[in-house]
């Protein structure tokens, strides 16, 4: 029970890193969308994503986590283009 409470203890921890860090590429996405409508870019570059999820898999570099990191990864772009949308409107 001790193991199990010090395991959730550091998953806690990825937690706050990863929220931050999810934080800060939101913020960095807004400035991405008023670029790219400054510039009569598309919200949605297909390009972008596929090189995203390239660079995720081999950053990641294990390939048995490649599915949930690719589904998780895409998850995180659909709802940075809502957002940018919404930003934009
Ligand atoms: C942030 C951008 O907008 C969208 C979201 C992306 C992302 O979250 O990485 C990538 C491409 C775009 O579909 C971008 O164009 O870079």
């Amino acid at each position: 029970m001790a193991e199990l409470t010090n395991l959730r203890a550091r998953i806690d921890e990825v937690d706050q890193e990863l929220v931050q860090a999810l934080v800060k590429r939101y913020d960095l996405v807004l400035q991405v969308a008023r670029a790219k409508q400054a510039s009569g870019r598309a919200v949605f570059d297909p390009e972008r994503e596929k090189q995203v999820l390239a660079k995720v898999n081999r950053l990641a570099g294990r390939p048995e986590y490649g599915r949930a990191l690719e589904a998780v990864y895409q998850e995180i772009m659909d709802q940075a283009k809502e957002l940018e949308r919404d930003f934009l409107a």
